[in-house]
């Protein structure tokens, strides 16, 4: 029985939730006053939907192999990624063996090198290398992480992201990041602010578990450090993505500048190895954090990780459901994950691409089995009361 080889590819757009998490209703703690590079406009501070943070929605690439066989993936992307599946990509994966899946990235990503290299384009090449992955365990009947090499370990353990670390300490996980509400433009009554919620959190957190602050790319390097120094005596254990993506220089300025035992972490919007290169080679961050749908996929994150295992480099991936699950149960230098609560209040644990995945797992007091991982390829399916839309079928 030969290797079977990829009949159709097709791309659906879905929107509400899911793989693009920040597309939420009003009244949610992920789209409540939090500090981004738009901050600086009053107009797009109270809200990140306002300035287009959730434009994109989702894109899902649903890959048929000769034998039936259907493997499939979501991410950030939406039309604009469908465009490029559909018009660019498909034609180098129709025709190719499911096992090609090195090939068809190094083709996906030179092809593309004129108008991608970060960004939508690599959302959209991450989608589709996800996909084959999916694809070639849903046809070899094995889960990703047994493809990957086998886990280095049976239990995952998560920390949460979201508005209430005090909540996610009563459930279980090991450590809560919040989000930064007050940028540069509020002054140093923000800066205030930002240090009172941090101290308020830390005091019904007690001493020990752990804190850290995301910035999402809010602050500028003087305002970082300021932060950073104003936070030590609380305790934070890390300062997340606080500079633009492209700011390397200051990155490793701020690794200096912050008291000694705090930790630097960024990545979520960089991509390929060549990008963490850089913050790894400039001495940007303790921890790198590629999102696996957004960094170039498993096939990249994979050499991602290899490049920051020399550099003695923690990869903790931003919060991608099961599709960093089954990564970091197989790397030795990802000894946690993020899980980002996606419940509007952050009181409950719900799968984090609700309601697009069935079958998605959750971590339970904070940890989860590998064997809730033990499903063929990523385990899980599209739920079909989703209403896919294929915007460029061909
Ligand atoms: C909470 C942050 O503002 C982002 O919404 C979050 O998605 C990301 O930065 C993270 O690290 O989870
Ligand atoms: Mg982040």
């Amino acid at each position: 029985m030969g290797i079977p080889t990829i009949k159709h590819v097709r791309a659906f757009t879905l929107r509400g939730g899911g793989a693009d998490y920040h597309d939420q209703a009003d009244g949610h703690w992920i789209d409540d006053h939090i500090a981004t590079p738009m901050s600086k406009y009053p107009e797009y501070r109270q809200s990140r939907r306002t300035f287009g943070i959730n434009v994109l929605g989702t894109l899902v690439v649903e890959i048929e192999a000769s034998d039936g066989t259907v493997g499939f993936a979501v991410t950030t992307g939406g039309e604009p990624a469908a465009y490029i599946v559909e018009k660019h990509l498909a034609r180098f994966l129709e025709g190719a063996k499911v096992t090609d899946i090195e090939k068809i990235w190094d083709q996906m990503y030179q092809s593309t090198l004129y108008y991608g290299r970060k960004g939508i384009v690599i959302n959209t090449i991450s989608g589709v290398d996800l996909a084959l992955w999916d694809l070639l365990g849903k046809i070899r009947q094995e889960p990703v992480h047994q493809l990957l090499g086998g886990a280095v370990r049976d239990e995952l353990q998560f920390y949460a992201t979201g508005a209430r670390p005090d909540l996610a300490q009563k459930m279980g996980f090991i450590g809560g990041k919040m989000p930064l509400h007050h940028g540069p433009a509020e002054g140093e009554e923000g800066l205030r602010k930002n240090l009172e919620e941090l101290a308020t959190m830390r005091e019904r957190v007690g001493p020990d578990f752990w804190l850290m602050l995301d910035c999402w790319m809010s602050l500028d390097l003087n305002y970082a450090t300021k932060l950073a120094v104003g936070a030590h005596k609380h305790g934070l254990k890390w300062i997340e993505e606080a500079l633009p993506p492209d700011d390397y220089w200051g990155y490793a300025a701020l690794r200096n500048n912050v008291p000694k035992g705090m930790l630097v972490t960024t990545g979520e919007h960089e991509a390929t190895r060549w990008g963490f290169r850089m913050l790894l080679e400039m001495g940007c961050c303790d921890i790198i954090q590629p999102d696996v749908g957004w960094c170039g996929g498993l096939t990249e994150l994979v050499k991602i990780s290899a490049l920051a295992d020399a550099h003695n480099a923690l990869v903790i991936p931003h919060g991608s459901s099961v599709y960093s699950y089954h990564f970091v149960a197989t790397r030795h230098n990802s000894p946690f994950a993020e899980f980002l609560m996606m419940a509007p209040k952050a009181d409950e644990v719900v799968p984090m691409f609700h309601p697009q995945l069935l079958g998605e797992p959750v971590p339970v007091n904070g940890r989860m089995r590998l064997s809730a991982l033990d499903q063929p390829g990523f385990g899980v399916t599209l739920n079909p009361e989703c209403q896919l839309h294929r915007p460029y079928s061909r």
